[in-house]
């Protein structure tokens, strides 16, 4: 049997940060991933750089041929093309990072635990062939999958995507309908809205992004519908049935109890993701997992087994790639800096959506500052406020700040405004670096540029 300094189970964002990390330090590394589609994880391969490839193609094919179906799906498909052609750079390149290292060596397979320190690797789930492989600690970053909700019909049906199938569907569907509102059903809907599918999302809550700002989630609400995509929240999904040229979802509005028929090309399930703990074996290692399945980890990010931790999706809760990355920080800081890193440090986390326009969000919203009983003072000025809005012909939104009347410092930001994503990083700066509101007020940006509604958004205070 083989014997490492570490194991790292899945080819993912922290894990493979880590290897290298580790390997620079002469530690000898072992990386098990079981497929060689994913090699450098869901990221790269089919989550965020995918889906924000097609989401930049789809805005250009809107302005260009805004109802011509038939070009739109010629541009889809050259989009599909660069997409794909992008990936596989990204994924060779993430091969090369690990491969070129002589400390690291990557395994093919799907890795399982046989006790604490001792996995068994099943190379091919079509062969009874296995190895094992014995490491002094042991990293588990096997990331998460899609939730498949049981609706009947679901398993069955030839028209149902994940967000991992329905980008390698060639045919651009002419009525895509969504089930869930959560980021990857919001960023699908805009994606295929700009190549021209109609696009109807069912969503069982009551409202749009419950966990966002009311105000700023109403706005994006408003904005989706000018763009073709129409939300219908308190849906049940009872059934999907496949007829002749499509799907038909059989669903109940919980408000009032009244059915619907729903008929649709393709049906995008994106009801959440859920840690990927099914191949682990994690008894063998009294490796515990929560409610939801995620492994059970303290601050450090060290499981309830001695030298096995875990970073990234597979933990449940808030799944982001850049919390992947700094579970990467945390453990290094734990193994060879200070040990004072912690996840409890990195409050508060901005999240991003990609729609069209994108929103993003730091802190409290509205809601949550009085429900805790700040003294707050809020500002809110429109995307159309902002003269870089309008050089990029983009004037929808509305961007809203929180702020303490005693302190002056930032509780909450909500952006909803072109360059968004971009923009919540200035504030999450000055939030994270203590300084007070007129830090944003009185700071020179460039001109013109979104930075600048800055400026306007915190004068208020
Ligand atoms: C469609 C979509 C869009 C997204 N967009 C964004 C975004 O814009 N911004 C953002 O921050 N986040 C985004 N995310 C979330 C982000 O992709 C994840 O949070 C991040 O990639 C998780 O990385 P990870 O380190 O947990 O592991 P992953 O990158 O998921 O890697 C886990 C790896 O482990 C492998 N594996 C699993 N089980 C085993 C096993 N038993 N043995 C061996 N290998 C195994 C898997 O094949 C996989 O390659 C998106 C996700 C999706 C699905
Ligand atoms: N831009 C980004 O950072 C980004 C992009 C995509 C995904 N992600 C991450 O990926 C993870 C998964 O995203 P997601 O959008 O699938 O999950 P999510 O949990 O964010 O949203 C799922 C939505 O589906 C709804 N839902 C659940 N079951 C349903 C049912 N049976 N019928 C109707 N609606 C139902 C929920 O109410 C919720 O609104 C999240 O953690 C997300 O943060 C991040």
């Amino acid at each position: 049997m083989k014997r490492y300094d570490a194991i790292i189970i899945g080819f993912g964002k922290g894990g493979k940060l880590l290897a290298v990390e580790l390997a620079n330090r002469n530690w000898k590394v072992a990386v098990i991933e079981r497929s060689p589609d994913m090699y450098g994880g869901t990221c790269i391969n089919v989550g965020c750089i995918p889906t924000k490839t097609m989401i930049n193609e789809s805005e250009f094919a809107e302005r260009i041929y805004q109802d011509d179906y038939k070009k739109q799906s010629k541009l889809y498909s050259l989009a599909l093309r660069r997409k794909d052609k992008l990936v596989t750079f990204l994924r060779e390149k993430n091969v090369e990072n690990l491969t070129n290292n002589p400390n690291i060596t990557l395994y093919d397979g799907t890795a399982s635990f046989l006790c604490p320190d001792t996995v068994k690797v099943v190379p091919s789930p079509e062969s009874e062939d296995y190895f094992e492989l014995e490491g002094k600690e042991i990293f588990i970053n096997t990331g998460s999958t899609p939730i498949l909700p049981d609706i009947d019909g679901l398993k069955n049906s030839r028209y149902i995507y994940t967000s991992e199938t329905l980008l390698h569907s060639e045919i651009l569907p002419q009525h895509l309908l969504i089930i869930g509102s959560g980021a990857i059903g919001l960023e699908f809907a805009t994606m295929y809205a700009g190549f021209g599918s109609k696009v109807t999302i069912l969503e069982a809550g009551k409202r749009l992004l419950p966990k966002a700002d009311r105000e700023i989630a109403e706005y994006m609400q408003e904005s989706l519908k000018r763009k073709n995509i129409e939300i219908r929240l308190n849906a049940r999904v009872q059934s999907l049935h496949d007829t002749a040229d499509g799907i038909t979802a059989a669903y109940t509005d919980a408000s009032d109890g009244t059915p619907y028929f729903l008929e649709g090309d393709a049906l995008l399930i994106a009801t959440g993701r859920k840690p990927m703990i099914d191949d682990l074996n994690l008894e063998k290692a009294k490796i515990q997992v929560n409610a939801q399945g995620g492994i059970i980890v303290n601050e450090q990010l060290r499981t309830t087994a001695p030298h096995v931790w875990a970073l990234g999706d597979v933990k449940g809760g808030e799944m982001y790639d850049y919390l992947s990355i700094d579970d990467s920080r945390i453990i290094l800081n734990h193994l060879f800096g200070n040990k004072e890193r912690s996840v409890d440090d990195r409050n508060p986390v901005p999240y991003a959506i990609f729609t069209d326009p994108p929103m993003a969000h730091i802190g409290l919203t509205e809601e949550e500052a009085m429900k805790r009983g700040y003294p707050i003072k809020i500002s809110r000025l429109p995307a159309s406020a902002i003269p870089r809005a309008r050089t990029l012909q983009n004037m929808d939104g509305m961007l809203k700040a929180i702020v303490n009347t005693d302190t002056e410092k930032i509780l909450g930001c909500s952006l909803f405004c072109v360059d968004a994503p971009e923009l919540i990083n200035l504030v999450a700066f000055v939030m994270k670096t203590g300084q007070k509101s007129s830090a944003l007020r009185n700071f020179i940006f460039t001109h013109p540029s979104m930075s600048e509604g800055l400026n306007e958004l915190f004068k208020a205070f």
